[in-house]
């Protein structure tokens, strides 16, 4: 059977899609409510991006990514406040009513979440597991379903008699490649893969980040990966976002934000992990002191100030956005040319000429001219 088309038609009142951007993030802001009082996991983040691009989004535990992710597709606890806008395909994600939101999830974008052990249920056969966002959606009947099955198992590299097996009789790489079939199932525009490879050995997570590379590349799908480990997400995304304390402070081409990272916290979390494919060519650790902050306490100015080996004085009550960081020639696939940018003092033109708290200095953010950002 043929993968039905299952992108859903654009909602009336939709804002009609910018040509190739498939995702666009707006100012959008996270607090989850709790009786110890309001976390806000994420601060103004606002991201783009266009059909077939993979973007990396890097960062320490803690630093908002999953959170993030999960507000794409509106699957944060009750507990989240979500503010800003979210737009898949040009619909506002966070004014969709739960019946068109039922008709995204899965059928235009759908998640790959971490350790597949958990994520799947260990009394049912896989096949079952993998047909049923087919059935939920309408999208094929009983018998189809079991065609595209075994389809997207000989596509992830599975036989398709393993869709009789249950998640216990196969291995932690092959259960990944069961979920990344069942996200590619409905033919989504969009993947979430959050952490897809972290409970593998090096080498089986070196086969199924190829895997889902290759698949995102041949059909053109939009790919988010969260990863803490940064040479994972420049092995396998076009862009990297590193996040820090619920917002992005570098973004950029990955082999860019990799290699020649702006922000002091880009180049620590670059050093602190191998190359992918050159496990030898360790690079020199550059352990970070401290721990990152409580998002409920956090310091004032820049967040990452504390931990700065480059911090100065003003940082510790002035915040940057992120600023053009040079560089960023690079073309993503078939996007368009992408800016590297850092929300550093360092990348300043004069880092020293900003004048101090009672030297007449009206807004404690440093921004960009709009038509440099
Ligand atoms: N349901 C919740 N209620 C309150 N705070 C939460 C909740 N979920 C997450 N947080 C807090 O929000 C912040 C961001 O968490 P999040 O899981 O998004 O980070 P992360 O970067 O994905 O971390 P990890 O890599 O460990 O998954 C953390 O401080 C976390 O403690």
């Amino acid at each position: 059977m043929t993968a039905p088309e299952t992108a859903p038609e654009t909602a009336p009142g939709a804002r009609p899609e910018a040509p190739g951007r498939l995702l666009e993030l707006r100012d959008v802001a996270v607090t989850y409510r709790s009786t110890a009082g309001d976390v806000p996991a994420v601060r103004g983040v606002s991201l783009e991006l266009a059909e077939g691009e993979a973007l990396g989004i890097a960062g320490e535990s803690g630093s908002g990514k999953s959170t993030l992710a999960m507000a794409v597709l509106r699957l944060l606890p009750r507990s989240a406040r979500v503010g800003g806008e979210i737009l898949l395909g040009g619909e506002d994600v966070l004014t969709m009513t739960w019946g068109r939101l039922r008709a995204v999830r899965w059928a235009s974008a759908s998640v790959v979440f971490q350790g597949a052990q958990h994520a799947l249920n260990p009394v049912r056969r896989v096949g079952a597991q993998i047909a049923e966002p087919l059935l939920v959606h309408g999208l094929a009947d009983p018998a189809g379903a079991r065609t595209r099955v075994a389809e997207l198992l000989e596509q992830v590299g599975l036989p398709a008699w393993r869709a009789r097996s249950h998640p216990h009789e196969l291995s932690g790489g092959q259960r990944q490649r069961v979920m990344i079939a069942m996200a590619l199932a409905c033919s989504p525009r969009l993947i979430i893969a959050d952490e897809p490879t972290t409970a593998l050995d090096v080498m089986i997570q070196a086969q199924v980040l190829a895997l889902i590379r290759s698949l995102i590349a041949d059909r053109g799908i939009g790919l988010v990966m969260i990863s803490h480990d940064l040479s994972v997400l420049a092995a396998t995304c076009d862009r990297l976002a590193v996040m820090y304390a619920g917002r992005v402070v570098e973004t950029g081409p990955s082999r860019e934000v990799f290699t020649g990272a702006r922000h002091p916290y880009g180049r620590a979390l670059a050093g602190a992990f191998p190359t992918v494919g050159d496990r030898a060519s360790r690079l020199a650790p550059r352990g970070l002191g401290g721990d990152p902050p409580d998002p409920a306490r956090l310091p004032g100015g820049c967040s990452f100030h504390p931990r700065c080996p480059e911090a100065l004085p003003s940082c510790s009550w002035r915040e940057v956005e992120l600023w053009p960081a040079g560089g960023g020639s690079a073309r993503t696939s078939g996007g368009p040319a992408v800016a590297h940018t850092a929300a550093c003092v360092h990348v300043l033109p004069d880092p020293e000429a900003m004048p101090g708290p009672g030297g007449g200095a009206a807004d404690p953010v440093a921004r960009p001219a709009k038509e440099s950002a």
